[in-house]
């Protein structure tokens, strides 16, 4: 567990932020331009020290009353936005410098080089690299500190889309294979829904809401739900593949969903992304149809976007699965007369399989 509350004054901004969260997987701290993500995040690695805080990371207190942890004593790698590698030495050397700093070793060179596929830029001088390069070398030694947290401070934000895609997969491998608490400053949704299993939602300030992200995306009342693009995210396992067709039946809560690729082992994690705009709904089941998922689900509510609907829903005739969004015209939510509680089946345009694989958490290794 990971349990924070910082509350004081910098200048003219007013800090008071408190959250809970998981102490593993990836905690994404989300919010506008100014919100105080960093300086949350600099206050957990101790760099920041608000007059009133408490922080407890998975047993140990790193701040309480008078007593306060200094930055070095606290086991955190920090990624920043521009990794600040030493450009004269090698990729070796600077991976090297961040190993010196530790005793221990809960994670060696090979397995970092392996799963960041640093092999190849081994002996470049790290002045060599492009930007995504430096930005995994720069993860890379921040692991090899042997870090009991990871703070990342927005270290895609200073890429270009492409090479934070080329990015991104080495984000969900260290997801996948590493058990160590990884807390995530974003701006970018897109990112979030990506990565994130936990959401600290911040608003000037102020911790608006925390917790599992697919239950977030979906709160009404919460500014998420509202966005000009709203989706969910959904987590579920591979049941079935069809390699013939380059499908997969993935299971989740309330039903099976089929998407293109995501081939893989059966029992293997897969988080699908299901836009509110790609969804729509039907009284009756479809026929006849291309669409190659329609499920049943209940309506959950309604809330006006406009001239259209964001309509809530839960998978399942029962209505007790995961929750799912669309956006209707008002026209059609009121030509079929929908409302809360009833039956419909949804028909969704698209299910995209939201980056690589997921390991569930309870299968991660250590
Ligand atoms: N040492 C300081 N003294 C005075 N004001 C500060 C100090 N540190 C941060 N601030 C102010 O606190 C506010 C929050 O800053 P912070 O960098 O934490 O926001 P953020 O959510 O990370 O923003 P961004 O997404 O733009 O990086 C800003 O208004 C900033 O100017």
């Amino acid at each position: 567990m990971i349990e924070a509350a910082f509350r004081g004054r910098l200048g003219g901004f007013m800090l008071d932020a408190a959250f809970a969260v998981p102490g593993q997987g990836i905690t994404a701290l989300f919010g506008p331009s100014g919100c105080g993500k960093t300086t949350v995040l600099r206050a957990i690695a101790g760099l920041l020290r608000m007059p009133e805080g408490r922080l407890r990371i998975n047993g140990d207190i790193w701040q309480e009353r008078r007593r306060f942890v200094p930055p070095h004593r606290r086991a955190v790698g920090y990624v920043f936005q521009e990794a600040s590698l030493f450009p004269h030495l090698s990729v070796e050397a600077n991976l090297r410098f961040g190993l010196r700093r530790s005793g221990t070793t809960r994670i060696g060179m090979e397995e970092v080089v392996d799963l960041l596929g640093i092999a190849p830029l081994f002996d470049r001088p790290s002045r060599m690299l492009s930007g995504g390069e430096r930005q995994r070398v720069a993860i890379g030694r921040a692991l090899l500190s042997q870090p009991g947290l990871l703070l990342m401070d927005e270290p895609l934000s200073a890429l270009d889309r492409f090479s934070k895609d080329e990015i991104l997969p080495y984000l969900e491998r260290l997801h996948a294979a590493l058990s160590i608490p990884v807390l995530y400053v974003s701006h970018d949704i897109a990112e979030v829904e990506r990565l994130a299993d936990t959401l600290v939602l911040m608003e000037q300030g102020r911790v608006r809401a925390a917790g599992p992200i697919p239950d977030l995306l979906a709160d009404p009342a919460l500014p998420l739900l509202h966005m000009p693009q709203p989706a969910v995210v959904i987590d579920g396992k591979v049941v079935r593949t069809d390699p013939g067709y380059g499908l997969s039946e993935i299971a989740v809560p309330g039903g099976v969903l089929v998407v293109a690729g995501g081939l893989g082992p059966v029992g293997e994690g897969r988080r699908v992304r299901i836009p509110a705009n790609d969804v729509s709904l039907g009284r009756t089941p479809p026929r006849d149809t291309t669409i190659l998922n329609a499920l049943p689900a209940r309506i959950e509510g309604a809330d006006p976007a406009g001239h259209q609907m964001t309509v809530r829903l839960r998978l399942g005739s029962d209505g007790r699965g995961a929750a799912l969004l669309a956006r209707i015209s008002r026209k059609s939510w009121d030509r079929l007369a929908l409302a809360e509680g009833e039956l419909v089946f949804a028909r969704l345009k698209a299910v995209a399989l939201s980056g690589s694989a997921r390991v569930p958490a309870l299968t991660r290794v250590d």
